[in-house]
């Protein structure tokens, strides 16, 4: 895979939901490259987190769900590249940025003398409030009150008014008494506070050093921040406000205002504070607050260029999402039903898609659209056009909505269980004509499956997932021939087509953890039959087994006692060889 592109980079990601007050994280510091023009599959049971992977680089995360931690950094020429006419609003734009950022550059001066008055601000402001200790704990407890409240009050609308009335009272009771005592430590917690006020207030001497200290820093910054910038810092500010007109080129009018006023304030707080802006990551940070950078690159007197890393992770304008889902990043799921609209023809469905993607007229999409129904293998596609889902079959509309993902020419194609509502002679056909397109269209394919068995049909490489965590990921023939994880064991040695007469397929026993909480050690360790001792105490991490093959078990450590796999994977070749006919 070496010479290959890496297409989305992913790093540390942290995927997590509010759920009635509490959180859960769903994906755990997931860590992938996924190359152009692979297929890798994401295996697990239901629940470790395949689709919220998938979905957190699809931008269809649900609403309560948010990107916590990491990057997903998707590596395409065509959105990366930025140009933005020179206009006279531009001219003056950039004009007046560069004026200000000139003007915020002195504080940079003061910068360290900033930092000690905020410190000294801050050991006031703790010393008449709470020490982070306290508030926390404070809070802990009147969250875990609330949480306890919440879940009486969502069981209480499930209880049925007209025959459990006596469970109704008692819960409302409980729940009254729970309001009281969260108010009590509401008050309290206002009470410690105004406490820990009038002492601070009270101490004169406290407060004599601290007005004295603050004058004298005062005065040391005044000076400071009076000097004139340097020709250095004016030609690195020049650069600066043109790449904050680049990264707002994208916006209409009150967007750009709005933004560029963003921008403003972030770079002035970065300057006061000191941070370098001349370390690329520092300066992505800063911009990273409004919107992604768009890094300078040259001009000419007509236009500005630009490039940007796009981090899918950091999106925070719904828009900037319009031009990579769907367009760049297609899905394809598990029922193709939830994908079509059951009162509109089929052909209507899929020239819409590509006039608002390519904005051609009616004739051409339809056009488009024949060839593609073509391409999927809808037989007499000119008479099937004007018809409804409903009079398609399972697999012709899992084909439309293959047809309809197509249609944009995505770089990344999302499969999420795409077979799995299908019959196993469908099932085969319809990975034949997702891999089979791949040659043509050049997608990457993410293959999201809970059946290793369709695995081997269809990816290149395998990631395993369990509880949000990627646990081993290798090339396919090393994942079936050479697993090394306790957890990929027991998912291949649970392979139906693995049975044999008379004997009892294995399933593996237990539930994965729970994802409200903190797991310690290695998650599958409750389940695991080779489970060593430190797998209950520290989180293994990733060996490699070799540069295309890692897994994360304490089973690859050099001082773990040899652990031979299941009898039942070890002959795994041959088994399937025979289990396809092969
Ligand atoms: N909107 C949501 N709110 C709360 N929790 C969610 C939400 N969406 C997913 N989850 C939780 O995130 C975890 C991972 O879900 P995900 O759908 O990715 O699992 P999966 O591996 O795709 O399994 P399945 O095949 O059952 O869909 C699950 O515990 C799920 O309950």
């Amino acid at each position: 895979m070496e010479d290959k592109k890496v297409l989305l980079s992913i790093k540390d990601l942290q995927v997590k939901f509010r759920v009635r007050g509490r959180i859960l994280t769903a994906i755990r510091g997931v860590t992938l490259d996924i190359y152009e023009n692979e297929s890798i599959a994401i295996v697990g049971e239901s629940g470790a987190g395949k689709s919220v992977f998938t979905k957190a680089f699809a931008g269809m995360l649900d609403s309560n769900g948010f990107i916590d931690q990491g990057d997903i950094i998707f590596n395409d020429a065509e959105l990366s590249d930025t140009v933005v006419p020179l206009n006279s609003y531009a001219k003056k734009t950039i004009a007046s940025t560069w004026e200000k950022l000139n003007e915020y550059s002195k504080l940079e001066y003061g910068s360290e003398v900033f930092l000690k008055m905020k410190a000294l601000e801050q050991e006031k402001e703790e010393k008449m409030t709470l020490s982070e200790e306290e508030r926390e704990k404070a809070d802990a407890e009147i969250k875990e009150l609330v949480i306890k409240r919440t879940e009486l009050f969502n069981y209480k609308q499930t209880l049925d008014t007209s025959k459990e009335k006596a469970k109704i009272k008692e819960t409302s009771a409980e729940i009254s008494r729970l309001d009281g005592e969260i108010k009590a430590l509401q008050k309290a917690k206002e009470e410690k506070i105004k406490a820990h006020k009038q002492a601070a207030m009270n101490d004169t001497a406290y407060n004599q050093a601290y007005d004295a200290k603050m004058a004298e820093y005062k005065k040391e910054y005044a000076g400071l921040t009076a000097k004139e910038i340097t020709d250095e810092t004016r030609k690195r500010n020049e650069i600066l406000a043109k790449e904050i007109y680049l990264s707002v080129g994208r916006y209409k009018l009150r967007k750009k205002v709005r933004m560029i006023k963003k921008l403003h304030e972030a770079f002035k707080a970065a300057m006061e504070r000191g941070v370098d802006l001349n370390d690329e990551q520092k300066r992505n940070g800063v911009f990273d607050q409004a919107t992604f950078r768009v890094r300078y690159l040259d001009e000419t007197p007509e236009q500005l260029h630009g490039t940007c890393i796009i981090n899918l992770a950091k999106i925070q304008d719904p828009n900037d999402w319009g031009q990579i889902r769907g367009k760049k990043i297609a899905t394809v799921f598990q029922d193709p039903m939830t994908s079509l609209n059951p009162i509109i023809t089929i052909g209507k469905q899929i020239t819409s898609v590509i006039m608002k993607h390519q904005h051609v007229s009616e004739v051409e999409a339809r056009a488009q659209a024949l060839e593609l129904m073509e391409k999927v293998g809808i037989p007499n596609a000119e008479q099937r056009f004007d018809d409804y889902p409903f009079q398609y079959s399972g697999g012709m509309r899992q084909r439309i909505v293959i047809a309809i993902a197509l249609s944009c020419r995505p770089k990344i194609l999302i499969c999420d269980e795409p077979t799995t509502a299908l019959d196993v002679t469908i099932q085969a056909q319809i990975l034949k004509l997702i891999k089979d397109l791949q040659k043509e269209y050049n997608y990457t394919i993410v293959f999201i499956t809970h059946d290793l068995g369709v695995v081997a049909n269809i990816a290149d490489r395998v990631a395993v997932l369990y509880a949000g965590q990627i646990i081993e990921f290798a090339n396919v023939e090393e994942l079936f021939y050479d697993p090394r994880h306790p957890y990929t064991w027991a998912l291949l040695s649970s392979l139906p087509q693995l049975a044999e007469r008379n004997t009892k397929l294995f399933s593996i026993t237990g539930t994965p953890p729970s994802l409200y909480n903190k797991i310690i050690g290695d998650p599958f360790a409750p389940r695991n039959q080779y489970c060593l001792k430190i797998d209950t105490l520290e989180e293994p991490p990733m060996f490699k087994v070799t540069d295309t093959h890692y897994a994360k078990t304490w089973l690859l450590d050099p001082r773990a006692p040899k652990t031979e796999k299941p009898e039942a994977i070890q002959n795994i070749h041959e088994k399937l060889l025979k289990a396809y006919n092969l």
